[in-house]
Order: structure tokens, then C-alpha cells, then sequence
């Protein structure tokens, strides 16, 4: 069986796109671990099918690289939005897109026909711990402690759709995220594991962050992610509420602003770097 595919990223957090208008995967769980595969099948962080929607302009699915589904992926929405305005699936440049965590609204930028950017209303942020979900009977989730292998991290939690972990500290650039990432993903205080974001603060405009993703390990950005840690700069008094944050990321860099009345907008970029089609 043979799938066309269109490998797209945002800001480096890369994923394999399947026109769900014109092709049907037998399972998506286990085509997204074969596709993810950086040596022996295409190379991505997980799997996104687009896909017409009752409800919406359109629907997207997201898969991590391990196969388990994603409720919600910013870097994806705005991949998404590039892909249906670019193939001619709609001349919109504000599109509704239907996710595992409700409807998104996209804002195209479009320049000689192509989308330079982004704007995504993510929804409103979620800070209730048995919303997110985390394991505790608290209010909030709010700079608490957490020890991994011996150090205390102050952890805050929020949700964006999918359960972020995020921690402030220094120099992260030195940090190993591939021995600490899933021991914060497998911790039993997040039963439905979790995103950890580990954050710098530049100043109170800009923040640095790397993510260790559930699902996927390292990647080079988390859309989500960038928008749940400018909610927890601000809920710990780091940033400010209204304000337009920039996140710097190792593949680029988001602007986040969350809104008075709770929404989150995430702008940034969204790139198609190859089509292709793959032997399944
Ligand atoms: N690993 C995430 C999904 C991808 C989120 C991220 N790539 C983004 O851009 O938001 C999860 O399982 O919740």
C-alpha cells in the first residue's frame, strides 16, 4: 500500500501530514511509530491527518511517535492551516479546526499566496490539577515541589488541551533531558503522563524553554507547550497577563499572549519541507 505524505514543521517540531480527504490508514497508532522512525521509516515526531469535520472548517488527529494520541498540537494547527489553504481546500484566512480538546481558531497570514504565519486562539488555559490531570486533591498546581532523583523541582501544572508540567530553573541547556524527560512523564502524579517544560526567564518579556514531550521525547518545539509555560511565567508573577511573551524554543520562536479572559493566542510559523509518498 503506497501513502502520500507531506512532511511539514513548525519551528522544528516536524510531523508527517496524511491528506485524510484523500487516503484512509488502517491503524494511525502504529503507521506514526513506523513513519517516526528517524532510521528506518521517514523521520517525525509523530503522525497528523487532516480530515474533513462536521463541526468545523476541518478536523485535524495528531499521534505521537509512540502512537498514542494527542489531544491537541499548536505547532500541527498552524502546519494544518498552511496545508488546507495552500492545496486549495479553502481560500479562508480564518479557519475552525476541530480537535480532540474542542475547536481552534486559525488566522492565516498569507503572502503571494503563501502562509507565512499563524495565529492560533488555543482556547482557554486550565490550571484546576484534576482538569490537567494531576494527581492531587489541591486547587492549584502552583511552583509545587516534586522530587526527581533527588532534586526538588517547583512544578506548575496547566493544560492546553494536553497535561504540561512546567518548571523554571537555570541553564537548561546543560540539563539531561533524556535521562529526567520520563521520569517526569511516567510519574505517577500524572496519570495520564505528561509535557515537561523546563524554562529560563531572559525577562519579563522573553522566555527560553526546552520540552521533553509525552509521547516523543525531546522535540525541537511544543506549541502547547510554548503557550501552558507564558501562563505559568505569569501565574508565578514572572510575566505579565495581556502582555506578548516571546518563547524561544531550539528549532525558533513562539509569541504567546494570554488574554484577561483566559484564552491563549500562539502565532508563529508553519513550514512544508517535502512531499513524498511511502511504502505501508
Ligand atoms: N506530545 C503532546 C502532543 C504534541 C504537542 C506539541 N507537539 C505541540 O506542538 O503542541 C501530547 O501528547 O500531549
Amino acid at each position: 500500500m503506497q501513502i502520500n505524505f507531506t512532511k511539514m514543521h513548525g519551528i522544528g517540531n516536524d510531523y508527517v501530514y496524511v491528506d485524510g480527504f484523500k487516503q484512509t490508514l488502517l491503524d494511525p497508532h502504529v503507521f506514526s511509530v513506523f513513519i517516526s522512525d528517524r532510521h528506518f521509516g521517514i523521520g517525525s515526531d509523530g503522525l497528523v491527518i487532516i480530515l474533513p469535520s462536521e463541526i468545523a472548517d476541518f478536523k485535524m488527529r495528531m499521534f505521537n511517535a509512540d502512537g498514542s494520541e494527542g489531544k491537541m498540537c499548536g505547532n500541527a494547527a498552524r502546519c494544518v492551516g498552511k496545508y488546507v489553504y495552500e492545496t486549495g481546500y479553502t481560500t479562508k484566512k480564518q479557519i475552525s479546526l476541530e480537535t480532540l480538546s474542542g475547536i481552534k481558531y486559525l488566522t492565516l497570514t498569507v503572502e503571494d499566496e503563501e502562509v507565512t504565519s499563524v495565529e492560533v486562539d488555543m482556547g482557554k488555559a486550565i490550571l484546576n490539577p484534576k482538569e490537567i490531570p494531576i494527581a492531587s486533591q489541591l486547587n492549584f498546581f502552583i511552583n509545587h515541589p516534586l522530587e526527581i532523583d533527588g532534586i526538588i523541582y517547583g512544578v506548575t501544572g496547566v493544560s492546553m488541551g494536553n497535561p504540561h508540567a512546567v518548571i523554571f530553573c537555570e541553564d537548561i541547556d546543560y540539563l539531561e533531558l533524556e535521562k529526567i524527560g520520563p521520569k517526569f512523564e511516567k510519574h505517577p502524579l500524572f496519570p495520564e503522563r505528561i509535557n515537561t517544560e523546563f524554562v529560563q526567564i531572559i525577562n519579563a518579556n522573553t522566555l527560553k524553554m526546552r520540552v521533553w514531550e509525552r509521547g516523543s521525547g525531546e522535540t525541537w518545539a511544543c506549541g502547547t507547550g510554548a503557550c501552558a509555560t507564558a501562563v505559568a511565567a505569569i501565574v508565578n508573577g514572572y510575566c505579565t497577563q495581556g502582555e506578548e511573551i516571546t518563547v524561544k524554543l531550539r528549532g525558533g520562536e513562539l509569541k504567546i499572549t494570554y488574554k484577561e479572559d483566559g484564552r491563549v493566542l500562539m502565532k508563529g510559523s508553519a513550514t512544508k519541507v517535502f512531499e513524498g509518498i511511502i511504502e505501508y
